[in-house]
């Protein structure tokens, strides 16, 4: 009686355990955005296609040629939010850069600020522009141009007054508006604990490398908004840390030629 499992029905199997590995593979870069992780794919993609024709293994080939035809939209799918970042940002000027100290004292208020209001259950929706504008997705909001002040800030945030709705703009180390609407995000994953002020935080930073903070209203929790994602309940050590990377990234980089903006 001839083998079990004889030669072709091995290379079947080979077949098709190089497809899953494959699909899994794929599934797990599709996960992360890194362009390097990418980069090494399409390397592994293109050795495996020419192993694949080579051996005959006719599945693999057909998965990996399928794959191929539609890698242009398979890249769209995986760098949307890169493409529509570039697309918004084109034709518009990088934001100035500010200096060590005025970074420095700017985050010191801004980390006194949000400790207050997260203390007071004030809520509080605070944009710091980066390196991409925001003009042209912010709309409404009332001209202030003043120094960034903890007291400043409380004051406006404070239920009574009249631009406490909506989200104030810090841009290069001045407030520049208040009562700002900003887009929601349409992201439909995120938590439903979040109401429209994480929305409108979260669908900002879709858009542009802007960071957010958010204080909640409801239980004082302070977040920090960026790339389209949320780190929540932080405490004053961790919202000091990661503004300080972010802002002095900016500041640092703004002279150079235009790169990636880095997380937080
Ligand atoms: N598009 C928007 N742009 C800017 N601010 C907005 C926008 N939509 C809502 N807000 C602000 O969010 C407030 C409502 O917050 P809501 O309670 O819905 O959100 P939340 O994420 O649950 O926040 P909290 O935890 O503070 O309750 C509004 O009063 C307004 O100040």
């Amino acid at each position: 009686m001839p083998g079990l499992l004889d030669n072709s029905t091995l290379l079947d199997l080979g077949d098709i355990l190089i497809v899953a590995v494959l699909v899994y593979h794929f599934s797990l870069v599709l996960k992360k955005d890194a362009a390097v992780r990418l980069l090494i794919f399409l390397l592994l993609f293109f050795s495996c296609f020419y192993m694949a024709q080579l051996s005959g293994f006719s599945s693999t080939t057909w998965l990996l040629r399928t794959i191929f035809s539609s890698a242009l939209i398979i890249l769209a799918i995986i760098f949307q939010g890169d493409i529509r970042r570039a697309i918004l940002s084109l034709g518009r000027r990088p934001v100035p850069a500010n200096t060590q100290d005025e970074t420095t004292e700017t985050i010191e208020e801004l980390v006194r600020a949000v400790g207050e209001m997260s203390k007071k259950r004030i809520g509080a929706l605070i944009v710091i522009v980066r390196r991409l504008p925001i003009d042209h997705l912010v709309e409404v909001g009332t001209e202030i141009d003043a120094k960034v002040t903890s007291e400043l800030l409380n004051s406006i945030f404070l239920p009574y007054s009249p631009i406490h709705d909506g989200a104030v703009i810090i841009h290069n180390g001045k407030l520049t508006k208040a009562g700002c609407l900003l887009p929601l995000s349409k992201n439909p994953d995120i938590a439903k604990s979040f109401g429209t002020r994480h929305r409108a935080a979260l669908g900002l930073s879709e858009l542009v490398d802007a960071l957010v903070m958010v204080v909640s209203e409801e239980t004082g929790n302070i977040s920090l908004v960026h790339d389209g994602k949320i780190y929540y309940d932080l405490e004053q050590a961790e919202i000091r840390r990661m503004l300080r990377k972010s802002l002095d990234f900016m500041r640092l980089h703004t002279a150079a030629p235009a790169g990636e903006a880095v997380k937080p």
